[in-house]
């Protein structure tokens, strides 16, 4: 299958989805949610008893969130690295809750690199 026919079925599946999560909303509304978790019970709150067990624990929870999707993604099992690639972003997002990092800074560094292609980026670094 071409990569333009790919990416306007994958438009056409997303857009059937209940929700349409066709932006980056849903992890916006997720950062405000775990945001407010700080100073939560970690008894009743799973992202309040991550930010109490601190940063290098939430970073050691990424870096396992990561590699459990880099095994679903060998085995082939999308469903799984679905669920995982879930679990990896949100810990990602407590991350830098916990940092104060706002995701606006991750996606305007997204922002600039549109259009810009990753080989011709890194020529220029050499330049
Ligand atoms: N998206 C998530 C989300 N994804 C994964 N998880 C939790 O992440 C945990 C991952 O399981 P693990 O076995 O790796 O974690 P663990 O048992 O703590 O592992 P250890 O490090 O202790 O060994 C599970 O408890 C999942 O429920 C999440 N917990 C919360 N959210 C979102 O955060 C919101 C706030 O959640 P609370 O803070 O719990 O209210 C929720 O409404 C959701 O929208």
């Amino acid at each position: 299958m071409g990569d333009k026919k790919a990416v306007e079925k994958a438009a056409e599946k997303a857009a059937a989805l209940p929700s349409a999560p066709l932006s980056a909303d849903v992890l916006d509304r997720l950062f405000t949610t775990v945001l407010a978790r700080k100073g939560a019970d970690p008894e009743t709150s799973y992202t309040a008893k991550l930010y109490s067990r601190g940063t290098a624990k939430i970073a050691q929870k990424v870096g396992e969130e990561a590699v459990e999707a880099i095994l679903e993604a060998v085995r082939g099992d999308k469903a799984a690295l679905a669920a995982e690639s879930a679990d990896l972003l949100y810990h990602l997002l407590v991350l830098w809750a916990d940092l104060g990092l706002d995701p606006a800074e991750v996606w305007s560094k997204l922002a600039q690199r549109e259009g810009t292609s990753g080989i011709d980026e890194k020529k220029s670094r050499k330049a």
